[in-house]
């Protein structure tokens, strides 16, 4: 972040690229930096629609106010700041001040003529929605710098607007850094502490007794909770995806249940944490996995199940998980899974995983199949042919 710090105010923008939404790479810049000559840069080079994002509650709070619409964008109405009796507000000149002055939360509509040059958008919280919006005002705010970013859209020589490779070029050319918008929202991730302890109690199980703990969830909103037996130096950790069908009915078609069961033995036995998240379905929910195990019923394996029903063979995002051990200061931790990318991506969010320690869960005739094609198509590190199949 220091490094985008110091390139913004040398007068450079940074080039954010959504490698999966829109497909698309934009200059971002500080509102409140910006000079006539980055509105030249941005717009040359850039081509695309000249904005200025910010929080959408503080837009509202200011008296900036919505446009109908019927589009996916969150537009305000556009404004142009009066510098002198001629303004007319498209100059860069006169452009590079209405941005500069929408940085400034002290200035609010009544001090703009409207509908005016610089198109305004609100941007929602980053934890809901993912866009270049959002991004971009997290990121001129992680930089040190009033929210509120200018975007424009990198097209390129034919004017074709997912030109990713082109827009990596333009990067060189100038010396621009460029990141993408999951890059971001690691760093947010890492750096905006979005969840807390909420309640702990006393909670007796039949493997012992551990601590019951319930937070408060500004990042996804839902109940998850933790069981936590007391531990010294790194804490084994199990992240427990619900599978409400193997958890609680004794489903045979998953080994879920029993994984379970395993991770609370071995907690109890050595200390340790288990996160239960709230993400049924490897996050598609319940209604989502019958439907995939209609399909697998008919003969579809689980992986192609999810990704004929519309999503990703995995919808899980474990920024909760890092939150939540955060929240609990497990920063460094001994990782109970076979699935790499739980690895993966609490290493993305900060969590240091000393150790990955194997979780086996019971075989059977039922879930025998299941288990192979997370070996063969999610990279599961799990030996089948050393397991005993019962039932
Ligand atoms: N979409 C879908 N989800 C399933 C299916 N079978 C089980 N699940 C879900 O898969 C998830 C399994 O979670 P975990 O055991 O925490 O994770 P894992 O990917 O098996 O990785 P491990 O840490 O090695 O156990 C649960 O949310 C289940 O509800 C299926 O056929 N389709
Ligand atoms: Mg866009
Ligand atoms: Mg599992
Ligand atoms: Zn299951």
């Amino acid at each position: 972040m220091e490094i985008v710090r110091e390139q913004f105010l040398q007068g450079k923008p940074v080039i954010l690229i959504d490698p999966e939404r829109e497909v698309e790479a934009d200059f971002v810049y500080p509102a409140e930096l910006i000079t006539p000559e980055i509105v030249e840069f941005v717009t040359k080079y850039g081509k695309g629609l000249f904005c200025v994002v910010g929080p959408e509650s503080e837009l509202m709070e200011r008296g900036f106010f919505k446009l109908p619409s019927n589009y996916g964008a969150n537009y305000f109405v556009p404004v142009d700041f009066p510098s002198t009796k001629l303004a007319t507000g498209i100059p860069a000149s006169e452009r590079a001040v209405t941005c500069n002055k929408l940085a400034d939360r002290n200035t609010i509509l009544k001090d703009y003529k409207y509908p005016g040059h610089v198109i305004l958008i609100g941007a929602s919280s980053f934890s809901k929605r993912k866009g270049h919006s959002e991004s971009s005002v997290e990121l001129v705010r992680m930089a040190g710098f009033s929210p509120y970013s200018v975007i424009v859209e990198i097209l390129d020589e034919k004017g074709d607007s997912h030109n990713l490779e082109y827009a990596y070029d333009i990067g060189k050319r100038f010396g621009l850094t460029v990141l993408t918008i999951p890059e971001v929202w690691w760093e947010y991730v890492r750096r905006v502490q979005l969840v807390t302890v909420k309640a702990r109690a006393f909670f007796p199980t039949k493997f012992g007794t551990f601590e019951i703990v319930s937070f408060e969830n500004e990042l996804d909103f839902k109940e998850h909770f933790a069981l936590v037996k007391k531990y010294w130096g790194v804490p084994l950790v199990r992240i427990h995806s619900e599978c409400v069908t193997g958890d609680c009915l004794s489903s045979l078609r998953c080994d879920c249940g029993s994984q379970l069961e395993r991770a609370l033995e071995m907690i109890y036995a050595s200390g340790g944490i288990l996160l239960y998240l709230r993400q049924e379905g490897r996050g598609i929910g319940l209604a989502w996995k019958v439907a995939a195990y209609e399909l697998q019923d008919k003969g579809i394996d689980t992986y192609d199940a999810n990704v004929q029903l519309g999503f990703k063979p995995d919808e899980r995002d474990y920024a909760i998980a890092a939150q939540m051990l955060k929240a609990l200061g497990a920063t460094e931790i001994k990782l109970l899974t076979n699935n790499p990318d739980k690895v993966t991506q609490l290493e993305a969010y900060g969590v240091v995983v000393r150790e990955r320690v194997p979780l086996f869960g019971k075989l059977n005739k039922h879930n025998l199949r299941y288990i192979k094609t997370k070996v063969e198509k999610f990279a599961h590190k799990i030996d089948v042919s050393n397991l005993n199949v019962e039932g």
